[in-house]
């Protein structure tokens, strides 16, 4: 369900903002939100603010191509929120979170352009997900200071991987959207801890 006004977005992007600091999720100003309103509008947060100490000042609005409609700077990847409202019309909300797991896996993976994950119970918070059963590939793409470079190289691996909920950009953090920010909350907080768990896994297995 699309958030109905800006106040109501406001307070949702700041209560998200303070969350994924308390997680280690938004170190030193990283990290970006963005809600759609029912306007047609982008409620996202001002560039190069802290996420975890955000006010009603810090979140601004765009239109759908990312320009600022009320004289803000809007966060420096806009337009990787835009791309993804434009692409899937019934998407909400989108989170970035830049957690040491997100960057360490993909780093690690140097070259690899997906991380495939199977057969956790946890993979059914991702939308469309009913089973353990199921592998779901989420989309890496190489870091660059040029969104537009981001978006193209990201579109392609969004089709191949048939539209998943998520995807990193490596070395920097993590995508994540739904339909509205609980789902996008829940879409991340699932994601990341996937990730912890493969770790624990190759971790108890370097054990045995
Ligand atoms: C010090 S964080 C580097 C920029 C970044 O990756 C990020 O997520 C925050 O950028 P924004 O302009 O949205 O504050
Ligand atoms: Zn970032």
């Amino acid at each position: 369900m699309l958030c109905p006004d800006l106040e109501q977005a406001t307070a949702a992007i700041i209560a998200v903002g303070r969350a994924f600091d308390a997680r280690n999720w938004a170190p030193a100003t990283s990290g970006n939100y963005s809600i759609r309103l029912a306007d047609g509008r982008v409620a996202i947060t001002v560039s190069g603010r802290h996420k975890g100490r955000l006010t009603s000042d810090d979140v601004m609005t765009v239109d759908l191509d990312g320009r600022a409609l009320d004289g803000k700077k809007p966060s420096a990847e806009t337009a990787l929120h835009a791309m993804l409202y434009r692409r899937f019309p019934e998407v909400g909300s989108v989170l970035h979170s830049h957690s040491p797991a997100s960057v360490g896996m993909t780093r690690a993976l140097r070259g690899a352009t997906g991380w495939t994950v199977a057969g956790h119970e946890l993979m059914k918070a991702w939308p469309g997900v009913g089973t353990h059963d199921h592998a779901v590939t989420l989309p890496i793409v190489d870091n660059s200071q040029d969104m537009a470079v981001i978006a193209a190289a990201i579109d392609p691996l969004l089709v191949a991987a048939g539209d998943p909920p998520a995807y990193f950009i490596r070395g920097h953090g993590l995508y994540g959207w739904g339909r509205d920010i609980a789902e996008a909350e829940r879409v991340v907080e699932a994601t990341e801890w996937l990730i912890e768990a493969e770790r624990a896994e190759r971790a108890f297995r370097s054990m045995a």
